[in-house]
């Protein structure tokens, strides 16, 4: 296949210069004439440039072509496998005749570490003139570009290419230990589309940002976005040609190795862009995945995670692993349980639906401690919200524990419950839960069923807020939409707008009006926590009603399932049954309510 703009270009050029991939060259020869003259011909004609990888063995192994200044990389694969020099070499030609290799061309060959970087002027449909360059060690142990010639064509010819690439390999040997030491972020650049008839709740650009917020939470560096308006999303390549240049072009400039959208992508989007880009494409939904696969931590989450990840790589197997193939490990090849993520389609699906067994026993297990729970007859309180809006921090300081909150995304992935005392003493049990987050994978969601459901077995949810966030008010949107989406979203809510103490002249807040109880707070500064407690207390006890009932004396199993899950206030034995006075939650009432005397 020929990468690049090859409109216009008769066919007969595309399959003369196609049959150079069939063609091998003498493997210790830089390159031959037969190939010069072709690549020479095709610039002339189409005034473009052409740009070809060789492998070691002299195969050609991509082509590439460009416009009179400079063509998209040809991709090569395996770069991630060869620590030394990546064991292809880039020969391409410029148009305006001048050999001297560009900035670019330099810069392409020390990032690709490439065993050689060529460039051959052309002039009149003739070569004229070749230069060279490769990796040379400097002084202060860095690789540069050491640029050579020009050379005549009869000059490069003459190298021996096999000799030449085994000096410099030899000299890059002593700096290999210092490589492998020095493990590098990623780059990315993210990418987003805006449709014109957008459902989304958050504009493109608050979407990038928060994309830029899981990208260094999953410890990449980002350095470009690129975002597009469009009617429909293309089919094959999501973006459109000319955006899809201008990511090939900045791709190339800043050396990006990352490409992340913010949308879910196909597989074969995935396969076409990483075929044109030359590097891994990852979207939204597989750079969560892989924030939450490297935070799993207790069993069940890990398992959630694997679970996960299996669904979102099963309908998109055919574009995983094509390109530069994700041996290469970072951002998107990371799961629990440090098993290498499968290939293959039957395995995969027995793998599902083991772990979806093995997810039934700990959930069975679960159920367990709820009933417990619920003998108990606490009442549970859960915290929900946006990720990052601080439900771990007001978590611990309400129960003073220590639950690890921090300023990344998706700091909680595992809920925990700790004894809360309320101001009249009444006990509850707190629930620290997942973070939600705009466009939070469908896979994900259900592996997470179970996690996510804690909000549903809630008698209140406290709904936490970062007031300071200036999409707070779409925040507490997609809070609502996923809490609807799990059957909550009917529950007993408090508003609990947290960080008030970043208030100040500068920041104003500006709050959304909702029909729920608010309270104002600052889990940092302590503000406003024993409102929040008193609220707690208030809004729990309203969720629980006195009623009498009577209960006839053959339902006995009835009388001891209302001893377990209320408080029994007054019991006495009439003619027709056992009458009693409890206390009890409302939606138990309504189960009962034909026994109902009051
Ligand atoms: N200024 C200020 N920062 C806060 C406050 N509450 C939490 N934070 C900070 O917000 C960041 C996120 O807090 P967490 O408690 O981890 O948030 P979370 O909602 O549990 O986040 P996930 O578990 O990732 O969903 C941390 O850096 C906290 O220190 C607050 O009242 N004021
Ligand atoms: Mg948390």
């Amino acid at each position: 296949m020929i990468i690049g703009n090859i409109e216009g270009i008769r066919k007969v050029e595309l399959d003369r210069l196609e049959s150079l991939l069939d063609y091998r060259m003498e493997k210790d020869n830089i390159i031959d004439e037969y190939v010069v003259s072709i690549l020479a011909d095709i610039t002339e004609k189409t005034n473009r440039e052409v740009s070809i990888m060789i492998d070691r063995r002299g195969k050609i192994f991509s082509i590439g072509i460009g416009d009179s200044e400079s063509a998209d990389l040809p991709p090569i694969d395996s770069l991630a496998k060869r620590k030394i020099l990546s064991g292809f070499r880039n020969v391409h030609t410029h148009p305006s005749g001048n050999s001297t290799l560009s900035e670019l061309d330099l810069t392409a060959g020390l990032n690709l570490k490439l065993d050689l970087m060529m460039s051959i002027g052309v002039k009149d449909g003739r070569p004229t003139m070749a230069n060279i360059a490769y990796l040379k060690v400097s002084e202060d142990e860095q690789f540069r570009m050491e640029e050579k010639g020009p050379y005549t064509l009869e000059e490069i010819v003459d190298i021996n290419f096999s000799s030449f690439v085994g000096e410099i390999e030899k000299q890059m040997n002593v700096l290999q230990y210092l490589i492998e030491q020095n493990v590098e972020k990623e780059k990315a650049i993210l990418v987003g589309v805006e449709l014109n008839q957008s459902q989304s709740l958050l504009d493109i650009e608050s979407s990038l940002d928060e994309l830029e917020q899981l990208a260094i939470t999953a410890g990449a560096e980002v350095i470009g976005k690129i975002e597009q308006k469009r009617d429909k999303i293309d089919k094959a390549f999501y973006i459109g040609k000319g955006k899809l240049k201008e990511l090939a072009y900045l791709r190339q400039k800043e050396n990006a190795n990352l490409i992340i959208f913010d949308d879910e992508l196909s597989g074969s989007q995935i396969r076409n862009l990483e075929e044109v880009l030359g590097v891994k494409v990852l979207d939204r939904a597989a750079l969560i995945l892989d924030i939450f696969a490297s935070r799993a931590k207790s069993k069940e989450g890990k398992l959630q995670v694997e679970l996960a990840q299996l669904k979102y790589r099963l309908p998109r197997l055919v574009g995983l692993g094509t390109v530069l193939s994700r041996t290469g490990g970072g951002i998107g090849t990371r799961g629990p349980g440090e098993k290498k993520l499968e290939t293959d389609r039957r395995h995969i699906h027995r793998q599902i639906n083991d772990l979806e067994k093995q997810l039934k026993e700990i959930e069975k297990h679960r159920e367990l401690q709820k009933n417990r729970r619920e003998k108990g007859n606490i009442p549970i309180v859960s915290l929900v919200g946006y990720t990052n809006a601080g439900k771990s921090t007001i978590f611990n300081s309400l129960t003073e524990s220590d639950v690890m909150a921090e300023n990344k995304l998706f700091a909680t992935l595992d809920p925990t419950t700790r004894q809360l005392v309320l101001p009249n003493q009444q006990k509850v049990l707190l629930v620290d839960t997942v973070g939600f987050i705009n466009k939070l994978p469908h896979d994900l969601i259900n592996a997470f069923k179970s996690t996510l459901e804690e909000a549903k077995y809630a008698d209140l949810l406290l709904h936490i807020v970062d007031a300071s966030n200036p999409e707070m008010g779409k925040q507490i949107m997609v809070v609502k939409n996923i809490l609807k989406e799990l059957g909550a979203g009917e529950k007993n809510q408090i508003v609990v707008f947290n960080k008030i103490d970043k208030q100040n002249e500068q920041l104003q807040f500006t709050y959304p009006t909702i029909k729920e109880e608010k309270v104002k707070i600052s889990a940092l500064s302590k503000e406003g926590i024993e409102h929040l407690l008193n609220k707690i207390k208030d809004n729990i006890g309203d969720n629980r009603r006195i009623v009498t009932l009577k209960i006839p004396y053959d339902k006995g199993n009835i009388l001891s399932a209302l001893h377990e899950r209320g408080k029994v206030l007054h019991e006495e034995f009439t003619n027709e049954g056992t009458q009693i006075e409890i206390e009890m939650d409302k939606s138990l009432i309504e189960k009962y309510k034909n026994y109902s005397i009051s």
